[in-house]
């Protein structure tokens, strides 16, 4: 059978391929091959397609495809699988209509459920609404505080008072669209400063935790963890001394891990494994997601608080140790599960 579309190795940005079917490499099930299209970034494309993730992946018959935006989804594929990450609405009207009509096509992920996490706010709600007892610790999110768009900035001040929000904050654009600015962080050591800003945002209390952050990469049913640095505590003392809003970098976003390093293992230490399990378990559910990572902090100076500060959707896997096996076998599961079920069926 021949396939319509390209088959790209990756490497190759104008490469164009055509694989008769029968003829794409080794068999991982029932004689098939996978085809998995995707749309994705340039920048996302290099830091997730890489040479051996491509190379291990088609050594086991799973073959990425080039989505052409230019033309229409409907005439491409078949696909088995369709890996995304584009930003707005007009795409996510036309990956919604294809999962309407191709409810065979494994679609990672669903559009609205991807819509969730675009949000600083939806986006931790799923967070308090878990209740984790019994699993070696607690998880929860940092106190916080929308400022919406319509706001006056001058406001801000008595808001937080009034919320009573305790300092520093760190503030975050509510939105989270994929651009440089909705990554533009704060550190804020009084609320008055806070009116320099420019709403939509959200505040939210800036929680001692060492320095360390972990980062925990879901994969559907794949959980891995790596630490990485981050912001240092900040003293009562640094606190009264200072004053003003703070741009910082995205410290924990360097590839760099903190795993190597010599660090205290009361602040090191990985959060308990059960924890992560139920928390992954339960997010993978309520979020209706199976790609994703969640930044959790270690409350500083104790042993189980956890607050979960961020969750991103297809995040820089690229980063994450092994990828290229946790993909590649994720995506021959996704696909033989599928083929399971209908024989079953
Ligand atoms: N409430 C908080 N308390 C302490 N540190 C925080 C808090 N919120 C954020 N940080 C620090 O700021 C960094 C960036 O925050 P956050 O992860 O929310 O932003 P982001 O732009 O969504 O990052 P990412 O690149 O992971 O998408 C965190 O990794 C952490 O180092
Ligand atoms: O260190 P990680 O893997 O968390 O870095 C991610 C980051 O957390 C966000 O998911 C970024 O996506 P956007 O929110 O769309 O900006 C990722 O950027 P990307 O360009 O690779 O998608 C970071 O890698
Ligand atoms: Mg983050
Ligand atoms: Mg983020």
């Amino acid at each position: 059978m021949r396939l319509n579309g390209e088959i790209s190795s990756g490497e190759e940005e104008e490469e164009v391929v055509v694989v008769e079917k029968s003829e794409a490499g080794t068999t991982p099930f029932l004689g098939q091959n996978v085809v998995v299209g995707y749309a994705l970034t340039a920048k996302k494309k290099k830091s997730f397609l890489q040479p051996n993730f491509i190379a291990l992946a088609r050594s086991k018959g799973i073959y990425f495809v080039a989505i052409d935006l230019s033309k229409p989804l409907q005439e491409q594929g078949p696909f088995d699988v369709v890996l995304h990450k584009l930003l707005g609405e007009e795409w996510r009207e036309i990956i919604e209509d294809f999962r309407q009509k191709h409810p065979d096509v494994i679609v990672l992920d669903a559009p609205d459920a991807i819509q969730h996490l675009h949000n600083r706010q939806s986006m931790l709600q799923d967070v308090v609404d878990l209740n984790l007892s019994e699993c070696n610790g607690k998880v929860g999110i940092p106190r916080q505080l929308v400022i919406t768009k319509e706001k006056d900035p001058s406001t801000i001040p008595y808001e937080v008072t009034k919320a009573g929000l305790k300092l520093p904050l760190v503030a975050k654009p509510l939105v989270v669209d994929g651009s440089a600015k909705s990554h533009e962080l704060f550190l804020a050591y009084d609320e008055f400063s806070l009116s320099e800003l420019e709403p939509p945002l959200v505040l939210q209390e800036f929680v001692n935790h060492g320095g360390l952050l972990f980062k925990i990469y879901i994969v559907g049913e794949s959980i891995k963890v790596v630490r990485r640095f981050s912001l240092p505590n900040i003293s009562k003392h640094e606190l009264s001394k200072v004053s003003g809003v703070y741009r910082f970098p995205r410290v924990s976003c360097a590839a760099a891990s903190a795993d190597d390093a010599d660090l205290d293992p009361s602040i090191a230490e990985h959060p308990p494994r059960p924890l992560l399990e139920r928390l992954a378990k339960e997010l993978r559910h309520r979020l209706g997601l199976r790609l994703f990572n969640v930044d959790m902090i270690r409350e500083y100076g104790t042993k189980d608080v956890f607050y979960v500060i961020d969750i991103n959707y297809f995040p820089g896997y690229g980063k994450m140790p092994d990828y290229e096996h946790t993909f590649t076998d994720f995506l021959l599961s996704l696909v033989q599960n599928k083929y399971k079920k209908k024989l079953t069926a």
